[in-house]
């Protein structure tokens, strides 16, 4: 079963020039999240993750395409019910408590006074905040209102939990934190859709990521299928004593030399070129001090993605200019 579905999902902004044309923010977006996974939706600034999101909770309208939350077409009341969501800047009336501020939010959820007393305390306590309860909200730090937000975001016990960016500007204590949080929501069975441009965390708690780049889904899938995790990149040698200066065989070898002193880093760009370089290291007596793969990240695979997404804009627009 998949909690969102997106088809061919398209967005233009009107330029709010005369005679230019509308802004493409989506270009025919189509993903799928299933029950019960965390789903990282990563990808630069500017790359539609906002206006996906928005769009999925009825914010914005997609200029074409389709969208289903839990189902059902997006805008449906009744799911609306079933779906939390956390904006990338919330507003926080700061001179409520913590826990009025759950208060209103369980009532505008149409929970009854009981329940809403019960689901107070039980968020609360999960989110590391019943010390602060009574303390005002003008009065927490960043990463206590990510936390009371996404409390807030879950008040009426949502199956579908949309974040955005609910781990920017917060120090690695503070983004662990939310992360234990987004672990403990999937370990309650919910499903969990957040956007976010750090791929540190990605790769810490995702079940799948979809990388999004200038509006279009590039790559799809669980991390270690998009990075091939089993393929090194690169293998950095250090060793000491050799001399590397007007070498032939080590400068056609490597893609960096960098001599400090006796010290010397080789950087080669594939296994292949290990053991001729070793060999050189024997060959004049050096000493051979590291050998390190480097295998393919999600950092990587971001980048890569990101320079062939800028060379497609620059081919369209110098094809424009052509034309
Ligand atoms: N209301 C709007 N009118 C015109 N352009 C817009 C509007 N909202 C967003 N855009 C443009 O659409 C593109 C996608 O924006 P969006 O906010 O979805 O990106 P994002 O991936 O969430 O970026 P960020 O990580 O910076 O929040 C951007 O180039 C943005 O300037």
């Amino acid at each position: 079963m998949d909690d969102i579905v997106t088809e061919d999902l398209s967005k233009s902004y009107p330029s709010g020039w005369p005679g230019r044309p509308p802004f493409v923010a989506l270009d025919g977006l189509s993903l799928t999240v299933r029950r019960g996974e965390i789903f990282g939706f990563l990808g630069p600034n500017g790359a539609g993750k906002t206006t996906t999101l928005k769009i999925l909770l009825g914010l914005v309208r997609a200029t074409s395409g389709r969208a289903l939350l839990l189902g059902q077409p997006v805008g449906d009341v009744a799911t609306r019910r079933r779906i939390g969501f956390l904006p990338e800047s919330p507003y926080f009336y700061d001179y409520l408590t913590a826990e009025e501020f759950l208060g209103f939010y369980g009532q505008l959820a149409g929970l009854n006074r009981e329940v809403t007393t019960q689901r107070v305390n039980d968020l609360l306590q999960l989110v590391g905040l019943d010390e602060a309860r009574t303390r005002q909200l003008r009065k927490f730090s960043k990463g206590m209102l990510q936390r009371i937000g996404l409390a807030q975001a879950i008040i009426h016990d949502p199956e579908l939990v949309i974040l955005d960016e609910p781990m920017t500007g917060l120090d690695p204590v503070g983004r662990k934190q939310v992360r234990d949080l987004i672990l403990s929501l999937r370990d309650q069975g919910k499903t969990v859709f957040f956007s976010t441009h750090i791929l540190h965390d990605v790769e810490m708690i995702c079940d799948r990521v979809g990388l999004v780049m200038k509006g279009r889904l590039v790559a799809s899938g669980r991390v270690d299928q998009l990075v091939r995790q089993d393929h090194i990149q690169s293998v950095e040698i250090v060793c000491q004593h050799i001399k590397t200066e007007g070498n032939a065989l080590i400068h056609s070898l490597a893609t960096r030399v960098l001599q400090q002193g006796p010290q010397c880093l080789i950087v080669l760009p594939s296994p292949d070129a290990v053991d001729a370089l070793v060999g050189e290291i024997r060959r004049q007596g050096g000493r051979l001090l590291s050998v390190t793969p480097h295998k393919a990240s999600l950092e990587d695979l971001f980048f890569h993605e990101a320079s062939q997404a800028a060379s497609r804009v620059s081919a369209q627009v110098t094809g424009g200019r052509a034309s």
